[in-house]
């Protein structure tokens, strides 16, 4: 699998050697100090992975639509306008959008939709998210789509950073910790009266979401239009 990298960071980094072992090859990398646009990456290529900034989402969104290009999207704090373009472009180029490329968060998610609704009449709900310092967004995708696979009716309001009370059945709430080089922590506290379960995920290394993201790119070449989850990566026949 040929595969144009965008975005040249910590993971960037990471996911290149993650690729040259698996016997991929890299025929471009876009980010700041590298290429500068995706239309510059001069050999062809199978697919695009991208772990970089929001900024960047129009451009590979354009490339991916016109040249029917698959797109592995990793990046997370787009705006709720920048997600609705995701699904938009997706009628016309196969992509993978999560926050999360872990098995644990994957399977996580689906705990979730099964405890939340025997739970959300009688326990308050709070998500709280650890991450390394040079984390520029809060709170992480992931915890978003935690409060998602919570919220599936619509019925909560995500509050980040609670003031005040919180209203049982109404709110999730929403806690950001950063510091030092925490790869990614996730915990869901239900507290009730006089009890609390807690689900939690620890990630130990950046190789989980590496690995999750090649993956998720061998699936996507060859597939149809449309917008891929992980639970289709990891588990469609
Ligand atoms: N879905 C998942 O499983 C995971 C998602 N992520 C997400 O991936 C993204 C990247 O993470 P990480 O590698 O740790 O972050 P870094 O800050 O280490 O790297 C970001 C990279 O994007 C580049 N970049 C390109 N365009 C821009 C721009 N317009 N403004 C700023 N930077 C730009 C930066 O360039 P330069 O180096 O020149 O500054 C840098 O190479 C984040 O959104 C993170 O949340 C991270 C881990 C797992
Ligand atoms: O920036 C990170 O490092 C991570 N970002 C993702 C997120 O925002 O959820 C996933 C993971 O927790 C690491």
């Amino acid at each position: 699998m040929k595969v144009a990298l965008i975005g040249y960071g910590a993971m960037g980094k990471f996911i290149e050697q993650r690729l040259l072992e698996k016997g991929h090859t890299v025929a471009g990398i876009v980010s700041l100090d590298q290429l500068k646009d995706i239309n510059e990456v001069k050999d062809d290529f199978d697919v695009m992975i991208d772990f970089s900034n929001p900024a960047n989402l129009s451009m590979l969104l354009d490339y991916a639509t016109k040249n029917k290009k698959p797109l592995v999207i990793a990046t997370t704090g787009f705006s709720e306008d920048q997600i609705k373009s995701i699904y938009d472009a997706s009628k016309l180029a196969p992509i993978v959008y999560t926050a999360n490329f872990s098995l644990g968060v994957t399977v996580f998610e689906e705990v979730l939709k099964m405890v939340t609704p025997i739970l959300k009449d009688t326990f308050d709900i709070e998500v709280i998210e650890k991450h390394h310092n040079k984390k520029i967004d809060a709170p992480s995708g992931t915890a978003k789509m935690l409060v998602s696979a919570m919220n599936q009716d619509g019925e909560f309001e995500e509050v980040f950073g609670r003031e005040g009370v919180a209203k049982r059945g109404k709110e999730i709430g929403v806690h950001a910790v950063r510091g030092g080089t925490i790869v990614g922590e996730h915990s869901v506290i239900f507290a009730g009266e006089d009890e609390v379960l807690e689900i939690k995920h620890e990630a130990h290394s950046k190789n989980i979401f590496a690995n999750g993201a090649i993956k998720a790119a061998e699936f996507l070449v060859g597939q149809e239009p449309g917008v891929y989850t992980m639970n289709d990566v990891l588990f469609s026949k």
